[in-house]
């Protein structure tokens, strides 16, 4: 059972979670769990802060008296000591005055950095259990076996992990049968041994990890809504739970941006044929979404809408010096070179359009070197154009029946004047992406659910509409 970091954001939420564990005693529930509420985001923030406030204030930071004061509260309020956490946050503070002292955040530095979210609320959470008359023990997990390569902040889980957490998980509970508390996120990187993480959401591979390591019955995955939804509830407040899901489509869903899911955490699950049901520690009796190999398609047409925004596409011509063939093989051979990872590719005799991966934008002037540099590279055998503030909506469903989808779709857009830039179904059976306007997204994702969840409303006005373009 992995549980989020909004399903442990307080101490009222910990018992909440305790009472939900509790509940399944035959069980032998295995916990993941992620750090309390936004605590990931606060270190990164305070992070950031000891890069420019001086080695005198580096432990007066804000963002660490609100780390150290949500959890010094949350173990007052669980009857537990505050020594649970003391070590850790002294060794905070001296971290963030580290970072200070070299004026630098290195993806290294980031992810020991983060490990203290997750370090502490498992040490929080195991002591309350123990408190309460049940047994549990704490792991962090580049002790139980995690290993990744050293690719910090996104660290990739080497084979070598699923005996190792078997071995150790089995062996402990032989000797002495407690409930295992694991943070979720972490890992230790296979060369440098240091701390590393498993990219952002990281927790849900944790547990998917466990799952296939000890063969489990079943993953569940605790989150603060009712299983994936129809779409994002941010955008649209009528979202609906989809009860059941593929695992292709559960990762088609996730890569594209659906934040619920981490893309890669249905992978250990899959290839161990392992359901996977995600569900509301909120609203625990709410039936959720189970995820599995296959589902009766033969009524599905499509399953949700998801929205990846901010996103770089750049239109590549030929420059007619190589055949077809030459190059598109020139253009992905400058790809690899670059490492640069492509969403969405749509290609005629003599052009490419491509969306870049905007996971790889995280800062500004890295996507302009790494723009600058392709089309650098590519002088010789294409024009280049570069079109910023795209977005991509990604329709995952039952991509047999496209036509009906698109039918639905054109209708849509023709309603809200939605200039559709690149369409593409590649070779998945469950997703169709479409290129937009950035700042036509929301309106579009709005639209689309109306119009194929939201029938009842019948809000979408149909009928002739003037669009400028
Ligand atoms: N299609 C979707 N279905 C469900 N939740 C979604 C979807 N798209 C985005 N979300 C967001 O994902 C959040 C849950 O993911 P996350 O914050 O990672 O949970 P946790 O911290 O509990 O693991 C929800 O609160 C919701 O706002
Ligand atoms: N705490 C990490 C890992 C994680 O999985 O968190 P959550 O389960 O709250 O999404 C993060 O914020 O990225």
């Amino acid at each position: 059972m992995k549980f989020g970091g909004s399903s442990v954001a307080t101490a009222e939420r910990m018992r909440e979670v305790a009472k939900l564990v509790l509940s399944f005693p035959q069980e032998n529930p295995i916990i993941v769990m992620s750090a309390m509420g936004k605590t990931t985001n606060l270190l990164l923030a305070g992070g950031e802060t000891a890069t420019t406030c001086g080695v005198k204030r580096a432990p007066e930071i804000e963002e660490l008296r609100r780390i150290a004061d949500l959890h010094n509260r949350t173990c007052d309020e669980l009857g537990i000591p505050r020594e649970t956490v003391a070590e850790l946050l002294e060794e905070l503070s001296q971290l963030l005055t580290g970072i200070s002292l070299m004026k630098e955040l290195t993806l290294r530095t980031k992810d020991y950095l983060v490990s203290f979210g997750e370090r502490m609320s498992t040490r929080i959470f195991a002591a309350y259990l123990n408190r309460i008359g049940t047994l549990a023990r704490q792991y962090d997990a580049f002790d139980l076996g995690f290993v990744t390569t050293d690719d910090f902040t996104n660290g990739e889980i080497l084979d070598a992990t699923y005996p190792a957490v078997r071995k150790k998980l089995e062996d402990d509970f032989r000797e002495r049968p407690a409930m295992p508390i694991v943070t979720g996120f972490l890992a230790r990187g296979e060369k440098t041994g240091a701390t590393t993480t498993l990219g952002r959401g990281g927790s849900d591979l944790t547990a998917t990890v466990i799952g296939k390591a000890l063969r489990l019955r079943e993953v569940q995955v605790w989150k603060d809504v009712d299983g994936v939804l129809t779409t994002d509830p941010r955008l649209v407040e009528r979202a609906i739970p989809v009860p059941f899901l593929t695992y292709e489509e559960a990762t088609e869903l996730a890569y594209f941006g659906a934040q619920v899911l981490h893309p890669q955490s249905m992978r250990p699950t899959r290839d161990a044929d392992i359901p996977v049901r995600v569900k509301n520690s909120y609203n625990p009796t709410a039936p959720g979404t189970l995820i599995t190999a296959q589902r009766d398609m033969s009524k599905a047409l499509l399953t949700s809408i998801v929205c990846k925004r901010n996103v770089t596409m750049l239109d590549i011509v030929s420059t007619r010096m190589l055949g077809q063939y030459g190059f598109l093989a020139k253009l992905f051979q400058i790809f690899e070179e670059l490492q640069i990872s492509v969403d969405v590719v749509a290609t005629s005799e003599v052009s490419v359009s491509i969306t870049l991966d905007p996971a790889k934008m995280w800062s500004r002037e890295l996507i302009k070197q790494e723009v600058d540099r392709m089309t650098e590279s590519l002088r010789s055998v294409a024009h280049v154009k570069v079109l910023p503030r795209r977005a991509i909506l990604s329709l995952i469903g039952n991509v047999q029946r496209s036509s009906l989808i698109l039918e639905k779709v054109f209708r849509v857009f023709r309603t809200t004047c939605t200039n559709v830039q690149m369409i593409s179904q590649g070779a998945s059976k469950v997703n169709i992406s479409l290129v937009v306007d950035d700042e036509e997204a929301h309106t579009c994702v709005r639209a689309l659910h109306q119009e194929f969840f939201e029938q009842d409303y019948d809000v979408l006005v149909e009928g002739d509409t003037h669009c400028e373009h």
